[in-house]
């Protein structure tokens, strides 16, 4: 479930009759996603989706993903537009939350990605890149090299129980990706959690980008082993290499590589895995007992991790140059 704070009624009318979208018809709350309250609401207007931002989103941060949102609409990225309020605000309070309404997006995301997703997914992600180089705010990737180490040192003690000798390894992952982390890279915005479940497709059309809330400011090319990670490993963890060269060679025909990002995809993917494998690690050392969501499996990462240990260039990852 993802409906964490409950609305009155009578306050969602209320908020919703700011925007200058009609009536309030109905609203519901939206089961998929974990970090913050969801809903889809229906007015005069036609559908919106509320979202009311929950504790770990930063406050301070919303007016870059909202900025961002918007300017990427602008430049023609089929993402959720924030709509603005009669007072010229985007961010309001509803329920005690930091709040905002974006507009719909049709589509349904895909269970399991064939190749013309994972093609029109690399596609999508260059366009974003590019569309972002003239957005005029940046946000540190609180989750890049340099946040790894405290996130490893909340799990160090217990790893182990999850999988045994994990602790050792992931002390040594850190520390080789510590002293060889690329540095300068081509950089910009990053959605930086694009995962299947945030992309929509209508048949096998992109129809849609979700999620910005963990978008920052990093590295191009990471933004695209975080996609190679999510959408190129098939449900038994065998990485499949045909995705990975369709999702490369769509990006790379909107905005081409650097000599650089090329040498660099080995190391820049074993960082991708290490990232969402610590984030879900952590999640799941601490889960309530009792909690209605299911933490996603760190296991699924290790695997994904100690194949990109063994990858030696880009030609493991379908690339010829
Ligand atoms: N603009 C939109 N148009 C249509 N549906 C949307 C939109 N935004 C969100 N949704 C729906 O709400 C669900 C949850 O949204 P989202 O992934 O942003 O939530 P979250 O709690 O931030 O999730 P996550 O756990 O992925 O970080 C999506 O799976 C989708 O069904
Ligand atoms: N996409 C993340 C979860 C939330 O963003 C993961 O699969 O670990």
């Amino acid at each position: 479930m993802a409906v964490y704070t409950e609305v009155a009624d009578e306050d969602l009318a209320a908020f919703v009759a700011r925007y200058g979208i009609g009536r309030l018809l109905s609203y519901k709350g939206i089961a998929e996603g974990v970090e913050n309250s969801n809903f889809l609401v229906h007015t005069e207007a036609g559908h919106f989706i509320l979202t009311l931002y929950e504790k770990r989103v930063n406050p301070a941060d919303l007016p870059f993903f909202i900025g961002l949102m918007q300017h990427l609409a602008e430049k023609g990225i089929n993402c959720p537009q924030p709509l603005e309020a009669e007072d010229g605000s985007m961010l309001g309070t509803l329920a005690g939350r930091p709040a905002a309404m974006v507009t719909f997006l049709d589509g349904m995301w895909v269970r399991r990605p064939r190749l013309e997703h994972c093609a029109a997914l690399g596609q999508a992600l260059a366009e974003l890149h590019l569309a972002g180089r003239d957005f005029g705010m940046t946000r540190k990737n609180a989750l890049d090299v340099s946040g790894w180490r405290p996130l490893y040192a909340g799990c160090e003690a217990e790893a182990d129980t999850v999988v045994p000798g994990l602790s050792t390894e992931l002390a040594q992952e850190l520390t080789f990706l510590e002293a060889n982390w690329p540095k300068g890279l081509p950089g910009g915005v990053i959605h930086a959690d694009l995962f299947p479940d945030n992309v929509f497709f209508l048949g096998t059309e992109l129809s849609g980008l979700i999620d910005f809330y963990f978008a920052c400011t990093d590295a191009l090319a990471y933004d695209v082993v975080i996609c190679i990670n999510a959408w190129c490993f098939e449900a038994d963890g065998a990485f499949n290499v045909t995705k990975a060269r369709a999702l490369l060679n769509a990006y790379r025909k909107v905005r081409p590589f650097t000599e650089a990002e090329f040498a660099a995809l080995p190391v820049l993917a074993r960082g991708a895995a290490l990232r969402f494998l610590l984030t879900r690690l952590y999640d799941w050392l601490r889960v309530p007992p009792g909690a209605l969501v299911t933490p996603k499996d760190p296991t699924e990462y290790l695997k994904k991790l100690r194949f990109h240990r063994s990858a030696t260039s880009a030609r493991d990852y379908g690339l010829d140059g």
